[in-house]
């Protein structure tokens, strides 16, 4: 299914737009499900997704359920956490429970950073198994179910195509049956980090990318115009809806 391609003149206008979205979705998902599953990622997203939606009066805060697209592993209050950002940016400013918001174990990044290298795996490991825990208590599935079913997944994309901690070439592409994996030697710093899998991304209902500025014009040709594996390229929902929210300067070399 084609992509749903979204651009307005300024970041200002694209926040009412994305919150346009965020807000329809979690109205459809409480009414149906009595909750509203979502995924959010690092870089400029936060920002953008938080300054219209954080003042919207007609959303159901303590139905939502959040989850991260992919974290940083490095303490919650540190400034390179993505937790740390959406706290900044969204969190702070609305009534989700805080018991909602499922951050990765502090306890465990604390361990980690004490660790050789081979125990650094093991914990990381452990991390993942608990972060697996987590979704698997939300979406109320036995793991020998297949994949959790997000509501909406917000994903930026970075300058080399990377989506959630998934790079270009990287063997974390091909991976199929877990739900979250650790990356050690990401290409972008910090190079600890866990993340979603493509799997996870493909069965959510909607997946919306958020890309703004010159920076991303020849990304998201690539990305949009040509066939290619780029990980933002491999985001194709089983069942789910695809959007791109693109400030005009971001899409001005799109033939749209
Ligand atoms: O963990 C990270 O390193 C960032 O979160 C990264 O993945 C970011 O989401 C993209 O690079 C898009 O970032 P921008 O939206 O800021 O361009």
């Amino acid at each position: 299914m084609a992509p749903h391609i979204i651009t307005k003149p300024t970041t200002g206008e694209l926040s009412i737009s994305l919150a346009d979205l965020v807000v329809e979705k979690s109205k459809k998902a409480i009414e149906t499900l009595d909750r509203f599953t979502i995924g959010l990622s690092g870089g400029s997203l936060p920002k953008i997704l938080a300054a219209d939606l954080k003042n919207r009066k007609d959303i159901t805060w303590e139905k939502w359920e959040v989850f991260f697209c992919d974290e940083r592993i490095v303490p919650l209050d540190h400034n390179d956490s993505n937790y740390l950002l959406c706290k900044n940016e969204l969190f702070d400013h609305v009534p989700i429970p805080p018991e909602r918001i499922h951050t990765i174990n502090g306890e465990l990044v604390s361990k980690i950073e004490k660790v050789d290298t081979e125990k650094a795996a093991e914990v990381a490991q452990n991390m993942v198994d608990d972060y697996e825990n987590q979704l698997i208590k939300v979406f109320a599935c036995a793991k020998s179910v297949k994949f959790p079913v997000f509501d909406l997944l917000l994903l930026g994309i970075g300058p080399d195509g990377h989506i959630c901690s998934l790079f270009p070439r990287h063997p974390l592409l091909e991976e199929d049956v877990t739900w979250v994996a650790y990356i050690m030697d990401s290409p972008k710093l910090p190079r600890r980090r866990i993340t979603l899998t493509l799997p996870v991304v493909n069965h959510a209902h909607t997946v919306a990318f958020v890309a703004t500025g010159a920076g991303k014009q020849d990304t998201l040709v690539e990305v949009l115009n040509e066939k290619g594996n780029l990980p933002a390229q491999l985001v194709k929902p089983i069942h789910g809806k695809v959007y791109w929210f693109l400030d005009d300067e971001a899409a001005a070399k799109l033939n749209i």
